[in-house]
């Protein structure tokens, strides 16, 4: 292969990681020039270009060194890393991020009548899936002899068409698996976007761009997880508030004009503050509670 001195990322072309993907890329001053439709979009400040491709296709671009990275969900790499043995020869790639967005799992749902307690309820049972590797090695780890039918789609659709008697499909909200009848019963993997690569950067420029697109990411993932919670508290109610801060670094107290048994909080967050963490702590003496998205942070 030539060699190349421009990063090569590949993301899925068109389907739920693209959106996503390419904000991602922008947030880290990446910009690209051609618009998305096109296969190849050649990047415009940095030496870092884009291949859109399907996301099945992303592991193998990488194994064969045709991309550098890739942004493709963790199902779809686990996938290949399993099956990657016989056909990609030494196909050693790794995750190098988690990106957070393009949450799901994968799991195994039967019909909702079927009589199900455990994994060897399938033995000698039909299962559709698009994932027949880790469908495979889960079925080994749980001693289970069922066969593997192979679909490249509209798997949930399978028993009611009687060519499959369980699925083994994505699930996110569960809302398929309810409008075909199905319930899920295990989870064999909980999966989201990735940056996935070669497991040893490249040891030319590549490699530094590859460093440097991690610091950025990595500023650009903290940022967007974090949030800054302020409220209101009386100094007597203080410690049952503080102990049901999430988690970050101590919060910094401000005192309020005119008012001196009462404390402003604000706490950096972590992560997100859900409705009931704001209850609870406002049950415990807090008030004027805000919860704001942090633009940029510089420690
Ligand atoms: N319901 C869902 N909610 C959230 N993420 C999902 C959901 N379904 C799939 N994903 C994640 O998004 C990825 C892309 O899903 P999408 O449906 O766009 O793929 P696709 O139909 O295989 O697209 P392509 O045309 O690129 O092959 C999946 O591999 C998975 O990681
Ligand atoms: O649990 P849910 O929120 O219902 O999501 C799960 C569904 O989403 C995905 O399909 P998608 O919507 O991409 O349709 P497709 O696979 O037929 O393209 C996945 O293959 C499941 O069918
Ligand atoms: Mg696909």
């Amino acid at each position: 292969m030539k060699p190349r001195d421009r990063l090569r990322i590949a993301m899925q072309k068109s389907g739920r990681l693209t959106e996503p993907a390419l904000d991602l890329l922008n947030r880290c001053g990446l910009t690209f020039r051609q618009s998305r439709d096109k296969l190849f979009c050649f990047g415009e400040g940095e030496p870092v270009d884009l291949l859109l491709v399907r996301d099945d296709d992303i592991p193998g671009l990488i194994a064969q060194g045709v991309c550098d990275l890739g942004i493709v969900g963790r199902n779809v790499l686990s996938e290949f890393r399993g099956t990657a043995g016989e056909s990609n020869g030494n196909a050693a790639l790794t995750e190098w991020r988690k990106l957070g967005f393009g949450r799901c799992r994968l799991s195994i749902a039967v019909p909702q009548e079927m009589d199900y307690n455990a994994p060897q309820d399938l033995h000698g049972r039909r299962i559709a899936t698009s994932y027949p590797g880790l469908l495979g090695e889960w079925l080994r780890t749980q001693g289970v002899d069922a066969t593997v039918i192979t679909l490249a789609g509209s798997v949930e659709i399978a028993p009611k068409l009687g060519t499959a008697d369980a699925i083994c499909d994505l699930v996110q909200s569960g809302g398929t698996l309810v409008a075909n009848q199905l319930r899920e019963t295990d989870v064999l993997l909980q999966s989201e976007a990735v940056l996935a690569g070669p497991e040893a950067l490249p040891s030319d420029e590549r490699g530094d761009m590859i460093e440097l697109l991690l610091k950025r990411l990595d500023g650009v993932i903290q940022v967007r997880e974090s949030r800054l919670l302020l409220l209101q508290t009386s100094r007597t109610s203080l410690d049952a508030v503080t102990r049901l801060l999430p988690g970050g670094p101590q919060p910094t107290l401000l005192p309020v004009a005119g008012q001196p048994d009462q404390l402003m909080l604000q706490a950096l967050c972590a992560g997100e503050v859900s409705w009931r963490q704001l209850e609870e702590i406002k049950k415990a003496g807090a008030r004027e509670m805000f919860v704001l998205p942090v633009e940029k942070m510089l420690a």
